[in-house]
């Protein structure tokens, strides 16, 4: 069936159904209810050892920094603290959960266009390995604090390059109007670097840049790669700055429907291994540790959704609503960026289709729709349908709109499940409530 050559890590048990890390959905479905959020350990696992693979080979010394604003939780840190991967978070909030899950401050970094006050201190209290300098406000917000601790900061210079990549405006960061980084192009990055340099209080370990997200051609990388060696040379030539880190961000694209065609993220690090390595031997530079910053390649396509049908609608010759005890609260990509995912009935995903049909969610808006006219089986109300691809940006961009609770999180592994996070509760929601 079409929908499942989406996804070559999708496997189906002896009954014909959809399993995840060996453990049926239907179990899963059963055992810890609908919307469920259920992952393949063993995806995470190869694609981190790909990319790693990936550098070993080239003989570079490198981090893989996972950007954990893709989903943000205890068992995801760990298990990329596991794997020796770092982490990338980008908010007090995803700091606090990062130390607190185990995660060795020196392998975060913190992003952000507008970190507060706070934030930066508690950076700086922890010794995290790199503060990602964003803005001129910034560098005065650093440089008091660390004047006011006694204490040096450790930072990696944001570079916006100028590279407009092709993807949805509002995921495209790399142009030189985007709300993050200096621009490279007016002399701001410059001027930053300057500013700095000046003052004893920044060890600045590299720069950064990251053209966007959900991007398909290694292109745009390949330009970033040139334009940022290119600046290392320029500006060793001119302050005799050897940068330690050269980090080229993420944003390698994946498959949610048959409309996406991507390579496999790989070859994203491969193509900017080669061309920082080429680049640096034409300037004769010396090779910095080269990081990339993947969220979605990462985790993205080892989540499935499973979901429970409800009420159907049809109006002949018009549409033809299945509706699901989710939607907009546990994934607003549709809804907020047009993104198209997939469904298929988890008990018989090669079912004969026999309808087109929109899959809607539970909330009241019009816009709450999951997959918009697609082929589907014949579905009554109480079967299971599971959407691939939802292990980036659905949970950590879910809410409780409507008072619906945010669905659980399930790790599955060698056809054993782990709840990792529990279904909000009515009363979990009402936690914050002051009488
Ligand atoms: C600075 C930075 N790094 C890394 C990422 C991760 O992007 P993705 O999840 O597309 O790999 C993002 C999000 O776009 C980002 O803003
Ligand atoms: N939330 C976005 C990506 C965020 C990019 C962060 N810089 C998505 O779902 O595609």
């Amino acid at each position: 069936m079409e929908v499942l050559s989406l996804l070559d890590n999708l496997k189906l048990n002896e009954a014909g159904h959809l399993q995840i890390g060996g453990v049926d959905s239907l179990q899963l479905a059963h055992e810890y209810q609908t919307p469920l959020i259920a992952y393949d350990v063993s995806y995470i696992k190869k694609e981190i050892a790909s990319f790693k693979d990936a550098f070993v080979k080239a003989g570079v010394k490198y981090r893989i920094v996972y950007a954990s604003k893709a989903f943000s939780a205890k068992a995801i840190y760990r298990l990329l603290q596991q794997e020796g991967v770092g982490c990338d978070v980008v908010s007090g909030g995803e700091l606090y959960a990062a130390i607190k899950s185990g995660v060795d401050p020196e392998m975060i970094e913190f992003h952000g266009n507008n970190k507060t006050p706070a934030e930066l201190e508690y950076a700086i209290k922890e010794n995290i390995g790199c503060i990602v300098v964003d803005n001129f406000y910034e560098i005065e917000l650093i440089e008091k604090i660390c004047v006011s601790k006694n204490k040096i900061a450790h930072v990696v210079l944001r570079v916006a390059p100028g590279i407009e990549a092709e993807t949805h405006k509002y995921i495209s960061t790399g142009q030189s109007n985007s709300k993050f980084g200096f621009d490279l192009d007016s002399g701001q990055a410059q001027e930053a670097l300057v500013q700095m340099l000046r003052s004893p209080w920044f060890e600045i370990r590299g720069v950064h840049c990251h053209i966007g997200s959900q991007i398909f051609s290694v292109a745009g990388f390949k330009m970033a790669a040139v334009k940022m060696v290119r600046l290392l040379w320029d500006w060793k030539e001119k302050y005799d700055f050897k940068a330690q880190i050269l980090n080229l961000g993420g944003g390698f694209g994946i498959k949610y429907s048959e409309n996406d065609h991507p390579i496999e993220p790989v070859e994203f690090v491969r193509a900017i291994i080669q061309t920082v390595q080429a680049e640096i031997k034409k300037y004769e530079l010396t090779l910095p540790e080269i990081w990339v910053e993947p969220g979605r390649s990462l985790i993205g396509e080892a989540a499935t959704t499973l979901y429970t049908t409800g009420s159907m609608k049809k109006v002949p010759d018009l549409c033809n609503f299945i509706a699901v005890d989710g939607g907009m609260g546990d994934n607003i990509r549709p809804a907020l960026y047009g993104a198209k995912y997939a469904a298929f009935l988890a008990t018989d995903p090669y079912a004969p289709t026999t309808q087109v049909a929109t899959v809607v969610g539970k909330y009241c808006e019009s816009g709450d729709v999951l997959v918009s006219d697609q082929e589907l089986p014949e579905v009554k109300p109480g079967d299971i349908l599971a959407m691939p691809a939802t292990g980036a940006y659905g949970y950590s961009m879910a809410s409780n709109y409507n008072r619906n609770g945010r669905p659980a999180v399930v790790f599955c592994e060698d056809g054993h499940a782990k709840l990792v996070l529990k279904r909000e509760t009515y009363a979990d929601m009402m936690n914050l409530e002051v009488d």
